[in-house]
């Protein structure tokens, strides 16, 4: 299950299309998103509700800064003095944002937005960034001072965090998404050559609430997107489409494949075969057996060198172990039909044994997951993507990611300068792509494609938000539960999307002092609510 996120130019395509069919006006759009914007700020603060005050609304020269000349109207007929301003030329607004800046100018003033710092007057309490939304395309660099007002004002210019601002300072609501980010990608645009540290706070709007329209978008989720966006509101504008894109991106909000057959046999449920590392190095992979068996794999085996089978011996129950030192040894296991997934990397090292076990591995082909070490083997191949089917998963982190696919990283981290930037879906995808399987690239926007495009994002970002998630051996739960859910017969997309949200939901449910030792302790609480609520 999964929500869809958009692109600007999907969006586009279908507020057009609506528009064409006779369905709906642009006009009665932005009067939806502006109306729907002010009962959101209502919502979320019921005393600007009972006690109107002073609004800045600060107008950009596209239909963003249309639909903040109609806030700034609906603000105006509930009794709040509105300072309303326009960046560009309003000779040059589109149709719509034209028709609702002559609406506006019939009720109060437009002064032209200063790009050298906002001209505060006391009492404001709300600020409306409606300067750019999704037609964004290149940096703010021009609007620097003002913009750094904007986020001053709303922290009083002591970077305080929004919690624990006083009332003094106003809220910051913007349109769609913080003028200065990329609805795409979530990055901000920045000028060639200046400072990212120095130029975040300059370079965009940080927002305490953002109201999209119709659907979120990828860059509310993505990169830089999620922590200039405070909560975000998604607002109904009465378009009902949301396309037919090949290349939907999906937010994942619910796992699939969890319901085991009553009837079933444990082999039914699949079996799972982790490969350890050596004596003392072992963890990693225990960590993600016991996740793969904990998610209902039926059986998982630990599969591991001589070295290290009494310390496995000592520490597994239900896990069952076999010896494996090396590829003819992994070939003779894997003689038994029911292994179905297989999970290399976690604590195995950077060696040989990991490199012929990998090769035995893939020419199996079975349904396996390639994580830590084997990734680094593997990106040390003159051809690392040659042994790869469309069974594999390959879960790097950015680390991983840049030495398997450098080229892509390098122009995923490059400064983003104009719009629509590139972004971690592109970078997943073409990643994807080129190595012929699943990838799932970690981080709290977590994004998983596979080769025929397909694409969806994780998110650990505002109520999903698990900064403790980030704990060693979490990673090695996470290539656990995909390689029990592969085991289990998941497909590979399907298999690491809802692994990648359950492994936040456990992470969530057990709540900060988390180990990763607790992640598939956590595992059956998580499942039993899924099923609760089934
Ligand atoms: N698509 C839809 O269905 C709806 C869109 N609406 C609003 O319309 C917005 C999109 O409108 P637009 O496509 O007009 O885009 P924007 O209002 O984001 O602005 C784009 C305009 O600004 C220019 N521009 C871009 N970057 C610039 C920069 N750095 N400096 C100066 N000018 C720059 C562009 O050339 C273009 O003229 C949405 O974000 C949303 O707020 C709403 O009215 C509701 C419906
Ligand atoms: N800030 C964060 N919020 C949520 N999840 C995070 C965050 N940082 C990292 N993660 C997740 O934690 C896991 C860490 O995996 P990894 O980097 O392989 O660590 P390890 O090797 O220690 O297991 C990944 O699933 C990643 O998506
Ligand atoms: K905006």
């Amino acid at each position: 299950m999964s929500e869809l996120l958009l692109t600007a130019a999907q969006m586009r395509a279908i507020e057009q299309a609506a528009i064409d069919a006779g369905e709906i006006t642009g006009l009665q759009l932005m009067e939806r998103a502006g109306q729907g914007a002010v009962a959101a700020i209502e919502a979320m603060w019921p005393e600007l509700e009972r006690a109107p005050g002073r609004a800045m609304i600060l107008c950009g020269p596209g239909n963003n800064g249309g639909d903040g000349f109609v806030v700034a109207r609906v603000l105006t007929g509930k009794g709040w003095d509105v300072d309303a301003f326009l960046y560009g030329d309003a000779g040059k607004l589109p149709p719509d944002a034209r028709t609702n800046y002559e609406r506006w100018c019939k009720i109060g003033q437009v002064r032209t937005l200063p790009t050298d710092g906002l001209p505060f007057k006391d009492g404001t309490s709300l600020i409306i960034d409606a300067l750019f939304g999704t037609g964004l395309t290149r940096p703010l660099g021009a609007l620097g001072k003002t913009l750094r007002d904007v986020c001053d004002a709303a922290d009083g210019g002591r970077g305080l965090p929004r919690e624990d601002r006083t009332p003094f300072f106003p809220y910051v609501v913007a349109l769609d998404i913080p003028s200065g980010i990329c609805a795409d990608s979530g990055k901000i645009l920045r000028a060639a050559g200046a400072d990212a540290a120095k130029g975040s706070r300059a370079s965009c709007v940080a927002a305490d609430l953002v109201t999209t329209f119709h659907r979120p978008k990828a860059g509310h989720y993505l990169a830089d997107g999620p922590r200039h966006c405070g909560t975000l509101c998604i607002i109904g504008i009465g378009l009902t489409q949301t396309g037919a894109w090949r290349d939907h991106i999906r937010l994942i909000d619910l796992p699939v494949g969890l319901s085991k057959r009553s009837k079933g046999h444990k082999y039914d449920h699949g079996h799972a075969l982790i490969l350890t590392g050596g004596m003392g190095r072992t963890g990693a992979a225990r960590l993600s057996a016991r996740a793969a068996l904990r998610v209902g794999a039926g059986l998982v085996t630990c599969a591991a060198p001589g070295s290290a089978m009494m310390e496995c011996a000592t520490q597994l129950t239900s896990i069952m172990l076999r010896r494996c030192d090396d590829g003819e040894a992994l070939a003779g296991l894997l003689e038994d039909e029911r292994i179905n997934a297989l999970c290399l990397g976690p604590g195995m090292g950077v060696s040989d044994r990991t490199s012929d076990l990998m090769d035995v591995a893939l020419a199996s082909k079975r349904r396996v997951v390639l994580d830590a070490d084997a990734l680094t083997v593997l990106a040390g191949r003159d051809d690392p993507f040659a042994g790869l089917h469309d069974g594999c998963v390959l879960t790097p982190h950015g680390g991983e990611f840049a030495r398997l696919f450098p080229d892509i990283s390098d122009r995923l981290n490059a400064p983003a300068t104009k719009g629509p930037a590139y972004s971690k879906v592109d970078a997943t995808r073409d990643a994807a792509a080129r190595a012929g399987c699943t990838v799932l690239f970690k981080g709290p926007d977590t994004v998983i494609a596979d080769a025929s495009g397909g694409a969806c994002i994780n998110t650990a970002v505002y109520d999903r938000a698990v900064p403790w998630l980030a704990t060693a051996g979490s990673g090695d739960v996470l290539a656990g539960i995909i390689t029990g859910m592969l085991a289990r017969g998941s497909c590979p997309i399907n298999a690491t999307s809802s692994a990648a949200w359950l492994h936040v939901e456990a992470a969530r449910t057990f709540g900060p002092g988390l180990i990763a030792e607790d992640l598939p302790e956590t595992l059956p609480q998580v499942l039993q609510a899924l099923l609760q609520n089934d």
